[in-house]
């Protein structure tokens, strides 16, 4: 949707307020040149006024004195319509930069994760955070760039009345002018949408500098290689290609400036030795075609501007169009319950690079009941965290079928299954707060959690957030677990997520958090590399290659403490615990 009808789908009536505003004042602008010119002895015979009636103001002598104050009036009016104008669609192009990052964000949110992943944070943020304010600083020039047209218009209207074959060759040459200009304005174009695509892979490099500062901390040679290699490289790439776009545009826009002088030239010089042209007419020719210097290079110079916001616009577009929206018919449908979840010959495949074709899994056929716990184990990059977020109903099968009983996902369903859902992912992200929960209710629950999870001391909860999230990586994990506790889901999925827990608290994990929540009737799939656990599961399930195996689990818990096989419901522990 093009920014314009976004503003005047905002607020028509302001819309079109600032617009009658700014044409009004281009009017108003055009009547000060006949305005003048009533006062000039030399100027054009139609505006020579009989008896200039002077009276005395405040002392002064003030000539045509009807004049003077219209003249006044005139630009008291310019001063409020111009101003108005512009304040209101300001303000309008704020609720519209809200509206359109709110688009944005809810395209993000409705994106399925295997697009998000493939187009990437530092694209997605680059546009959010550069073309929507440029797409913006565009459309806000609109009632500047109706004031100086409706000018142009009139004064142009103004020489049609004094010499119509002045007219015609003043519009001649400014649209001869306008022709030439287009050339350079083309190529300075061309350099800003290659500059605008060097400024993502800068926007990924900067992620890069500060995800990965501890590693470049440690290494002066990784630094200044990276620093050279990836930012001075990328920096310089937008600056050379914007510096060389900039300065076409910085040409083009003086030589568009000039164009009204040119024709003054041309008037002046040329065209007054093949047509007969009086003095005053010639007179007031000049000034109004000095007058309208100014409107033109305004013109001209918000084609720059204009062009840019074209750019960012096309980058938003070219970017959300690439997002497809996730064929979810029902986002936001009540949880279903379910009892036992089956994938049957689903396969995945990831998209390739060039000739590469991506990663695949699949055929693969597995059943997880409630109640049940199934370890998911096998080597790096065998699938595993694929066949996870297959589990979790992120990624969609390519072929085969995911039922929930004998309900198989598809659009229609996928919402309300996902609902009863709770994932920690191996990348997790943790919020400061847990989500769509009531706070008041919950919090109990939290803060037993907390003093299970050995928290209480580290985190509160309060004003509905948690107190804080700088913990070590283990912490965070386990505050993790506890959000995904509150959610009280049927299906648990864990990726790794005792990887970078101690041993007392793998323990638990194992020992303690699987079987309670298996004994609560909860689905839970965990990936681990924890071979001392695997008797913990029901079941193990084996990948290697993308295709998977099943071995037999056994309920014996190996490797544990006596005292944490003893308490099987680790909630009932924290509130029995003294
Ligand atoms: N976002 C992605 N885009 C394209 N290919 C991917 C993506 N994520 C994973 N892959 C491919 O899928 C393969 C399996 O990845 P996956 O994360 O499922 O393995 P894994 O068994 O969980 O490994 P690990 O034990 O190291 O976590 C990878 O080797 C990679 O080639």
């Amino acid at each position: 949707m093009s920014i314009l009808s976004s503003f005047s789908q905002r607020a028509p009536n302001k819309v079109f307020i600032a617009m009658l505003l700014g044409t009004l004042a281009g009017m108003a602008y055009t009547m000060v040149i006949p305005l003048v010119m009533n006062v000039l002895d030399q100027g054009p015979a139609a505006f020579a006024t009989t008896e200039p009636e002077t009276i005395s103001l405040f002392g002064w002598q003030v000539s045509h004195y009807r004049f003077a104050l219209l003249f006044v009036a005139n630009c008291v009016f310019i001063l409020l319509a111009r101003t108005a104008s512009q304040v209101i669609l300001s303000r309008v192009a704020l609720d519209v930069t809200t509206d359109l990052r709110d688009r944005m964000y809810r395209r993000i949110s409705q994106a399925p994760i295997a697009e998000l992943e493939r187009v990437g944070l530092a694209r997605l943020v680059a546009s959010i955070t550069a073309d929507v304010p440029v797409i913006v600083a565009g459309a806000r020039l609109l009632p500047d760039l109706l004031t100086n047209a409706v000018t142009l218009a009139g004064v142009l209207g103004f020489l049609l009345f004094l010499s119509p074959s002045v007219f015609w060759f003043v519009l001649g040459c400014i649209a001869l002018g306008v022709l030439t200009y287009q050339l350079p304005m083309m190529i300075a174009r061309r350099y800003l949408i290659r500059a605008r695509g060097h400024l993502d892979h800068l926007h990924e490099g900067i992620r890069g500098l500060v995800h990965g500062a501890k590693e470049l901390k440690l290494s002066s040679d990784k630094r200044r290689d990276y620093a050279e290699n990836v930012l001075a490289l990328n920096e310089r790439l937008v600056r050379e290609t914007a510096k060389t776009g900039m300065s076409v545009m910085s040409v083009a826009q003086n030589y568009g400036n000039l164009i009204v002088l040119f024709v003054i030239g041309a008037i002046a010089f040329v065209f007054v030795n093949y047509h007969a042209i009086g003095t005053g007419v010639l007179a007031g020719v000049i000034m109004a075609l000095l007058y309208v210097t100014a409107p033109v290079a305004a013109l001209l110079n918000f084609v720059p501007q204009l062009s840019m916001a074209r750019v960012a616009q096309r980058k938003v577009d070219e970017l959300f169009g690439q997002l497809a929206h996730e064929d979810v018919a029902d986002d936001g449908a009540p949880r279903r319950e379910w009892q036992r979840l089956r994938l049957q010959q689903v396969a995945y495949r990831y998209p390739g690079r060039g000739e590469e074709s991506g990663f695949h899994i699949g055929p693969i056929d597995l059943e997880i009941a409630r109640g049940e716990i199934v370890f998911i184990v096998g080597g790096n990059g065998s699938g595993k965290s694929t066949l996870a977020k297959l589990l979790t109903l992120h990624y969609r099968a390519a072929s085969g079928r995911v039922l929930f009983d004998d309900v198989e996902v598809d659009a229609g369903t996928v919402s309300g299954f996902r609902s009863g859902i709770a994932a920690i992912y191996s990348d997790y992200y943790l919020f400061d707060r847990p989500l769509g929960i009531d706070e008041q209710a919950a919090r109990p629950e939290i803060e037993r959690y907390l003093q299970l999870l050995g928290l209480s001391g580290k985190v509160s909860f309060a004003d509905g957030r948690f107190s804080t999230l700088s913990l070590s990586d283990g912490q965070r994990r386990r505050l993790a677990l506890l959000v995904a506790f509150l959610e009280d889901a049927l299906l648990y999925v864990f990726d790794e997520w005792a990887a970078d827990q101690d041993p007392t608290f793998k323990a638990v994990f194992y020992g303690e958090i699987l079987p309670a929540l298996k004994a609560r009737g909860k689905a839970v799939v965990a990936i681990s590399h924890d071979d001392r656990y695997f008797a913990a599961a029901d079941r193990v399930v084996v990948m290697a290659d993308g295709m998977v195996s099943s071995g037999a689990g056994t309920q014996t818990m190996l490797s544990l403490p006596e005292a944490m096989v003893a308490s099987p419901d680790p909630v009932a522990a924290a509130t029995d615990a003294p």
